[in-house]
């Protein structure tokens, strides 16, 4: 028998990598899924790939599928390395599958001493249709081996099992997708509300062997997990950077998504604007190197206040240099930014390396929480951020770092893909429009229901009001109507699952 607890730390353990993550996320097969599979960030963490190749040993000895003289081919690509191990530490022969046929040599479809009639086990990473072990088996069936059976690490319950069992190959799964969702929800990593959605999906969506959909009991496959549908609340469990988890339930239960961009002179009319707006912000952004007369003591009152009013503080730095600048300019220097600013504001520019620099700075204090947003798009006319860049950007902030991401600054709903991140937009005002220098403006509903917005910017729409803090009240009062009216599915909002 396997071990159970091992299984559920190992489960753990993949949720914690981002081997699988929840939210929206466009398949291959032209629908979005809730749920999304990324086996092949297991060859960064070679304590993962020691564990799952001695469960997977145990599991093929506990199925007795080790016949002597028997094979075993990984499905390519992901599942080489796993193969590999699996062979090297169960002393079992291996057969590499070429995904074409080499066009000089021997041309060989199948890589390996074998004769006919000897049997081979296939071993499979992920499994959605089982059409990827299929065509391996097909290759492998036509060099005159026997294959009977597959072991897989994850299941996706989707039909893969029966369509695999159609052509005579039983699928044996360390994982099922349902097993899954159990101990993620028994050690508290999400919610109820995320394995419903995630069970109502699959049950929805079942795949046959030719590849076309078959929707349970006529239903439309729906994606309840999209970032846009969703409640701060449930989102609190999805995030992977601890302050963004605090962020979300700040937002969650002082019910406000505004932020407010101090950019004033002096740091006596930064205070009086925090003590002012307090109550209705989540976030207050600063530009430091505009206050005429930043001290230290500017800093401490800026932090009691963000602590009495219960808000954040955001230095929008938009750090844009390599790893070891940043590292400097955020710990050292006038500012030292990284000693108060819970936020600070990233570009993407740079790559990866900015992140690491920055990280690096706040190393020391691991009990002092910090996290960033990275810019994927500005709110200037012109600007040239193109959607490439922004998807790159949100390719970073999902696969590096993201303990330390807490979301994304950009203008439009289709950028920010994963619930757990924030979807800060600056550009807001009550009138619509462009200032004499290229800032595009747009109103609190459109920004929320239409362009996904979680946190919205607003600077001159309160700052230059005649009373700023009965306007940041408006401001909070009309962005969170339109997040209710957001989730809600409201007619007048943007669709709730568009
Ligand atoms: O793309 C971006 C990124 C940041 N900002 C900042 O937001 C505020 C907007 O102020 P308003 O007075 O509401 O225009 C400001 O601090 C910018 O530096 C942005 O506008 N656009």
């Amino acid at each position: 028998m396997l071990n159970e607890e091992k299984l559920q730390q190992l489960a753990l353990k993949l949720f914690e990598i981002d081997a699988f993550k929840f939210g929206d996320f466009k398949m291959k097969v032209g629908i979005n899924s809730p749920v999304y599979f990324d086996l092949r960030v297991i060859v960064s963490h070679p304590d993962v790939m020691d564990t799952l190749t001695d469960l997977l040993n145990e599991f093929i000895a506990d199925k007795k599928l080790s016949q002597a003289g028997g094979h075993l081919c990984g499905v390519p690509y992901t599942a080489l390395p796993l193969a590999t191990l699996v062979s090297i530490k169960g002393n079992k022969p291996m057969l590499i599958r070429r995904k074409e046929a080499k066009k000089y040599g021997t041309k060989k479809l199948i890589e390996g001493k074998f004769n006919a009639d000897d049997t081979c086990l296939i071993i499979e990473d992920v499994v959605t249709s089982g059409s990827s072990i299929l065509e391996t088996v097909e290759d492998l069936r036509s060099e005159g081996l026997v294959v009977t059976d597959a072991i897989v690490v994850v299941d996706r319950e989707q039909g893969g099992a029966k369509n695999t069992e159609e052509r005579g190959v039983r699928m044996h799964s360390l994982y099922t997708l349902s097993y899954l969702l159990k101990v993620l929800l028994e050690a508290k990593r999400i919610e109820e509300s995320t394995v419903k959605a995630v069970a109502k999906y699959i049950e929805a969506c079942q795949i046959r062997s030719d590849g076309s959909f078959m929707h349970g009991n006529g239903t439309k496959v729906v994606n309840e997990l999209t970032r846009v549908g969703m409640t701060f609340e449930a989102r609190a469990d999805l995030a992977k950077c601890p302050l963004a988890k605090d962020l979300f339930k700040l937002i969650a239960t002082k019910k406000t998504t505004l932020c407010l961009a101090a950019d004033l002179a002096t740091s006596e009319e930064i205070l009086n604007i925090a003590e002012a707006a307090g109550p209705y912000i989540c976030i207050l952004k600063t530009h430091v190197d505009i206050v005429s007369d930043f001290s230290e003591q500017f800093v401490r009152s800026l932090q009691s206040l963000a602590k009495k009013h219960n808000f954040l503080l955001l230095e929008d730095r938009k750090f844009a240099d390599i790893g070891n600048t940043v590292a400097q300019q955020y710990g050292g220097g006038l500012y030292r930014i990284a000693e108060w600013a819970d936020l600070v504001t990233v570009h993407s520019l740079p790559g990866q390396g900015i992140l690491k620099g920055l990280k690096a700075t706040i190393s020391d204090k691991p009990a002092t929480l910090r996290g960033v947003f990275l810019l994927a798009e500005m709110s200037t006319q012109g600007a040239l951020t193109d959607e490439k860049y922004a998807t790159a950007t949100m390719k970073i902030a999902t696969e590096m770092e993201s303990d330390f991401v807490a979301g994304i600054v950009c203008q439009g709903k289709d950028v920010v893909t994963s619930p757990g991140l924030l979807q800060l937009t600056p550009g807001v005002k009550l009138e619509e429009g462009v200032d004499t220098l290229g800032q595009l403006y747009d109103s609190p509903e459109r920004v929320v229901k239409e362009r996904g917005a979680d946190i919205c910017v607003v600077g001159r729409g309160i700052l230059n009001s005649k009373t700023p803090s009965e306007m940041a009240r408006v401001y909070r009062d009309r962005l969170w109507e339109a997040y209710l009216e957001r989730v809600s599915g409201d007619k007048n909002g943007s669709e709730k699952n568009g």
